[in-house]
């Protein structure tokens, strides 16, 4: 029996980057939290501390910071990509760069004053590997309700079921999206904000027997709607609401009074995908 070495990998996690353009008066604000981590032959300070290979995660903090100044940010996509690309290109001993962005959205106030925009964060995740380079788009923490138009019956009980079935309910979720583009070169923004838009109108017109059968809706709209995307992965919590019963007050509750559940919660996970897409080169759920 031998001990071995198994995958690992390294970098800066959560270098939180804001950068100020100054268009004259008139100045623009990005708000990003950008981790690298990068891959290759790295096995020697592992079991000997030979450090040769390894890269200060300190530099991957600076070079975002560099980078920011000399290259601008652009969109999320754009900043991963040549973070990736220049850890890979300069150090022959890396091999795989993965470079996850959060951006937080700034609403503008003023020509120099901005609020900030709490209600989702976009997502980026670049990957650049000897199998290829892979972006991959998403948000989280968009929450969305439907105060009607969702029902929940029709499951299998056993001796530990309670749940009555219901044709009235209250859907809500957080949405987490994660989409795979078909290809390294897109107008970046136009396509999140399409993606995005896709989901939300699909939230809003399905007529609901599951959330299962809203992921599917919401996953299938962004396909249909964006030629770019190859592939949607959606983690959906069921951000459950409870008929409050107020029978010892004697007052009814015609479905107006409700529990905003916060654990458990249920979680519906899919992939929504084409059938004539290749399938990643390189996994991508990171
Ligand atoms: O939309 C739902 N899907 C489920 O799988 C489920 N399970 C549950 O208890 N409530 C719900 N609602």
């Amino acid at each position: 029996m031998a001990i071995v070495l198994g995958s690992n990998r390294y970098g800066k996690a959560e270098t939180r980057l804001v950068r100020v353009t100054r268009a004259g008066d008139t100045h623009a604000l990005i708000d990003l939290n950008v981790s690298v981590a990068l891959s290759g032959e790295l096995a020697a300070t592992h079991l000997t501390g030979d450090n040769a290979g390894v890269l200060p995660t300190d530099t991957m903090k600076n070079t975002v910071y560099a980078f920011a100044r000399e290259h601008g940010v652009g969109s999320p996509e754009e900043f991963g990509l040549l973070l990736a690309r220049h850890f890979v290109a300069t150090q022959p001993q890396v091999t795989g760069a993965v470079v996850g962005l959060e951006s937080f959205g700034w609403e503008r106030l003023g020509p120099h004053s901005f609020r900030r925009a709490g209600d989702f964060v976009r997502t980026a995740t670049v990957i650049v590997s000897p199998a290829g380079e892979q972006v991959v788009s998403g948000l989280k923490d968009l929450v969305l309700l439907n105060s009607t138009a969702s029902e929940f019956h029709g499951y299998p009980r056993d001796r530990y079921t309670t749940l009555p079935e219901t044709t009235e309910r209250i859907l809500s979720t957080a949405v987490d999206a994660r989409w795979r583009h078909r290809s390294t070169a897109a107008d970046w923004d136009e396509s999140f904000e399409g993606a995005k838009d896709a989901m939300v109108n699909a939230f809003v017109n399905t007529y609901s027997y599951s959330l299962q059968q809203t992921l599917f809706s919401m996953g299938s709209r962004v396909l249909d709607s964006r030629s770019e995307i190859a592939e949607i992965r959606l983690a959906l919590p069921n951000k459950h609401h409870y008929l409050v019963d107020l029978s010892p007050f004697e007052l009814e509750n015609p479905n107006e009074v409700f529990i905003a559940g916060d654990r458990p919660y249920g979680l519906i996970e899919g992939t929504v995908t084409r059938d004539d897409v290749p399938p990643a080169a390189m996994e991508w759920y990171l």
